[in-house]
């Protein structure tokens, strides 16, 4: 395994040269990305990269301002009409980073996933609702009998982020983006979090885009990784091609930010000398930026 889509697969969701600019601040700058069905993409960068931006273009909360957005093969940069606005985002599901915010606190889990059902699956019955519902609460690691009635308030906030992922399921979703869907759990619940999404993705075909700031996530989660710095998508590739061979600074210096003491990277990684070097130029933005199309910084020895 290569880390890379089988040949000939076709992606789920696709974007090209995708670009969004609020005045002449260019927040995504021509991002090429594809999403395949049962994998994920990982797009790591720190605060402030683009990441959030290009969540909110895949999920028609903004309109880009150039580039091309493609679902299923269709062209779905500009959708116009409720009904296909609708449509899109039954398909293209998000998850949210705040689990408790995703969630009415005036609601009880039950709620929460019937509604859903409800307007996706119109030929259940209550009955069939109901067994529905427990399907989608067992899919997420829930147990039914004692979650189903519980309030957002009465749960973990790992349990809240299960629940969360069980509705956006519920209208059996291609593609689920996932914009840092564990950062504001408990460190103990993230790994059995993000295995109930890697499970997911598997068992259901689903096409993920993770956000995270950090690498050590999407090498857990992700086949692929795309790096993006300042707007602008600086290296992708397979995510062990990635992380064990980084081309770019930025990517080992995001490498060199994972935490030494579980650094699941294993040993031969000092990248510590490397990230003071990164890290400098970074601040001197003229020595980090691509001086030609494609032809990236001077890289320190
Ligand atoms: N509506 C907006 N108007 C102007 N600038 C914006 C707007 N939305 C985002 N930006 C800017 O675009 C850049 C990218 O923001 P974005 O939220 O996509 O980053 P991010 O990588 O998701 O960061 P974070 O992890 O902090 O959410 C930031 O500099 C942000 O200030």
């Amino acid at each position: 395994m290569n880390g890379l889509p089988e040949p000939g697969t076709a992606p789920v969701l696709e974007t090209r040269g995708l670009t969004m600019r609020f005045g002449s601040f260019t927040a995504l700058d021509g991002a090429d990305l594809a999403l395949y069905p049962g994998r994920a993409l990982a797009l790591v960068g720190e605060s402030g990269s683009g990441k959030s931006t290009c969540a909110k273009l895949l999920t028609h909360v903004l309109t880009a301002t150039g580039g091309h957005i493609f679902h299923a093969g269709r062209e779905v940069t500009r959708l116009s009409g409720r009904k296909a606005l609708l449509a899109y985002r039954s398909a293209v599901q998000m998850v949210f980073q705040d689990p408790f915010a995703a969630l009415n606190p005036a609601h009880d889990v039950g709620h929460h996933l019937s509604r859903p059902l409800a307007l996706h699956r119109p030929d259940l019955d209550a009955a069939g609702r109901r067994a529905a519902v427990a399907g989608l609460l067992r899919a997420v690691d829930l147990d039914p009998a004692a979650t189903l009635r519980k309030f957002p308030h009465e749960m973990s906030g790992g349990q809240r982020q299960r629940v969360n992922l069980a509705r956006a399921l519920a209208v059996n979703p291609s593609v689920i983006i996932a914009d840092e869907p564990t950062s504001m759990l408990d460190v103990s619940i993230r790994l059995s979090v993000l295995d109930t999404f890697r499970d997911l993705k598997r068992e259901r075909g689903i096409a993920m885009l993770f956000i995270t700031h950090d690498i050590a996530t999407a090498r857990y989660v992700a086949e692929e990784t795309a790096v993006i710095f300042r707007g602008r998508i600086v290296e992708r590739g397979p995510t062990a091609q990635v992380i064990d061979n980084p081309r770019h600074p930025y990517t080992r210096l995001l490498l060199a930010a994972v935490p030494e003491v579980d650094c699941p990277f294993g040993a031969g990684h000092s990248l510590a000398p490397l990230a003071a070097q990164v890290r400098e130029s970074i601040q001197a933005p003229g020595t980090l930026w691509e001086v030609s199309p494609g032809h990236w910084v001077r890289q320190a020895a």
